[in-house]
């Protein structure tokens, strides 16, 4: 104890002229040496310490994982986004990681990342207790939209509001609807002939339909020569600036506000073409879906779209309404979700089915079974039964991976325990589609785009592994239009045109890196002619 006192004592004498000589300097100086005793005790001591702490201590310590993952969550998360070697590289690093370390893998200091089904299965399920992590789910252009609403209750009455516009009956009476767009779109390319890029005709296509549903006026994006309108260019921007918001939470959102509302548009543009386009994609959406509101409280209601129904169905249920934010943010969030995920699938089908000719002659033989012209018409009804197509189609989705990004989930209050770990509330939990869809025991030579491989007797464990939608209380709301989508666009498509390669298109441009969705290194370019029999 003795000994104690004079070690405390000696300390305070040795430190005291040095504290005396600090609050004599100048304010300047004062704050310079401040701020380097406070970023030097930061990083040689809190530092070290935190990071010796997570690495032994923390109710994580068990966990297989990388250690450098551990020393600062941020690093982690700016290194995603600008080391140009990590850029969008997320989801193959944490595939590599199972690889080495495992089915659980710490990913971070309190990040987890999974590659287990039953795992999977019990944190997507319906009644799920694990909620989606802010940790993600917090884009300023969508955060008041159902698929970022965190708070299971809250999820659950947004999503049962929507529900009955999405069903597989109501997509049934949309067909005439998905047809003409189809018919639409079949009619641009057969005219265009040659140098189509398919990767944005195809994202062309699902958004014509979803805003014709959503708002009665489609963006009419199948008109535009080349399959390239402004929004359009907008939206692909906003993918690269979800990737900043994914890893820089917030950042967005304050360039957002401040481009948005004190700053005339035509200043931005000049600054910056890309955010204007991204603003004018936002005020698209916005414009389509308050107008539709006014129209509607203005006593119009011969409307058939998703959002005159829900202002209907919300007056006759006396349910609350919506508020202009939760609407702007559901149509933009909508558009987004339908857009890329088809359009993606489509592109993996046609890209695969021009490399593999006898796969294509294969399909083709099928559909004549069904069209006896390549103009024929044929029933979405009748395409669902085709077990080729729907193996074409469903090898795309494994390919494409809906969503391969993460999709982040918190352990709830009181934690949880997975795999024999105990992980405490808030640890953020990671499961991405493209592990899943990878995995060579189930999926043998994965990385061969094979659509037989749907066909043999039993493909039950597939099945188990396949979640390109998701699984649960937040499965895709849109999935049954996206199933329709794809058989119509892809069945007809091939029915009716040999397609093949323009000059200078790689294969490499069809490699992607994850910015959530996946996005393509460049665009499927293609030729058209229009079979003769
Ligand atoms: C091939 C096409 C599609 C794929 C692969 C796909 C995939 C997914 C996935 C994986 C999720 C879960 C995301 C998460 O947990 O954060 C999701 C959610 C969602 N999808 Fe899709 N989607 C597709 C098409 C569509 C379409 C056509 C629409 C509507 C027009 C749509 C609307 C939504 C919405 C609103 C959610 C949020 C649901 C919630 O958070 O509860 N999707 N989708």
């Amino acid at each position: 104890m003795a000994q104690l006192q004079e070690l405390l004592s000696s300390t305070i004498s040795n430190i005291q002229p040095l504290l005396d000589e600090s609050i004599s300097l100048a304010p300047l100086n004062k704050l310079i040496y401040g701020s380097t005793a406070f970023i030097s005790s930061y990083v040689f001591l809190y530092m070290p310490i935190r990071f010796i702490y997570r690495i032994y201590f923390d109710p994580l310590s068990g966990i297989p994982g990388p250690k450098s993952a551990l020393l600062s969550e941020n690093l982690n998360k700016l290194s995603w986004l600008i080391l140009p070697w990590k850029k969008g590289m997320e989801v193959f690093t944490l595939k590599e990681w199972h690889d080495k370390y495992g089915p659980i893998v710490r990913t971070g200091p309190r990040h987890v990342s999974f590659n287990d089904i039953e795992v999977y299965n019990q944190i997507y399920k319906v009644n799920t207790k694990f909620p989606k992590s802010l940790d993600f789910y917090n884009h300023p252009s969508a955060n008041e939209s159902i698929v970022e609403t965190l708070d299971i209750k809250d999820a659950h009455a947004r999503r049962a509001a929507f529900a009955p516009y999405f069903s597989k009956p109501a997509v049934r009476k949309l067909e005439d609807l998905i047809q003409s767009k189809v018919s639409f779109f079949l009619s641009r390319i057969q005219e265009m002939g040659t140098n189509i890029n398919i990767t944005r005709g195809f994202r062309c296509l699902t958004v014509d339909i979803i805003t014709t549903y959503s708002y009665e006026e489609s963006f009419d994006s199948l008109s535009d020569p080349t399959f390239s309108p402004g929004w359009l260019m907008g939206f692909e921007q906003l993918l690269e600036t979800t990737a900043v918001q994914n890893y820089l939470p917030g950042t967005m959102g304050v360039v957002e506000y401040v481009l948005d509302k004190p700053i005339p548009r035509s200043f931005v543009r000049k600054v910056s073409p890309m955010m204007s386009d991204v603003l004018k994609f936002k005020d698209v959406c916005t414009g389509a879906v308050l107008g539709q509101k006014v129209r509607y409280l203005a006593g119009e209601r011969n409307m058939v779209t998703i959002f005159a129904q829900l202002f209907e169905d919300d007056e006759k249920r006396e349910r609350k309404a919506l508020t202009d934010k939760q609407l702007v943010h559901d149509a933009i969030s909508t558009v987004a979700a339908g857009m890329d995920t088809t359009g993606h699938a489509l592109s993996y089908a046609i890209y695969y089915l021009v490399k593999y000719p006898e796969v294509q002659k294969r399909l083709l033989e099928e559909l004549k079974g069904v069209m006896n012209s390549p103009t024929a018409d044929v029933k979405e009804e009748v395409l669902d039964n085709l077990p080729f197509l729907q193996a074409c189609i469903k090898e795309s989705l494994r390919f494409s991976h809906g969503v391969p990004g993460p999709l982040p989930r918190d352990a709830p209050a009181g934690g949880a325990t997975l795999l024999g770990h105990y992980l405490p509330a808030g640890t953020v939990i990671l499961n991405s589609a493209y592990t899943y869809h990878t995995n060579p025991t189930v999926f043998p030579n994965p990385s061969k785009w094979d659509p037989s491989r749907w066909l043999v007797e039993d493909t039950r464990d597939m099945e188990r592994h396949f979640i390109p939608f998701s699984r649960g209380s937040r499965i895709c709301i849109g999935m049954h239009l996206a199933e329709a989508e794809l058989s119509l666009a892809l069945g007809r498509f091939v029915r009716r045109f040999e397609v093949g390669f323009m000059e200078g298109f790689e294969d490499s441009d069809m490699e992607w890196r994850s910015v959530f969705v996946p996005k393509t290194k460049g665009m499927l370019m293609v030729w058209v002619k229009e079979r003769e029999e």
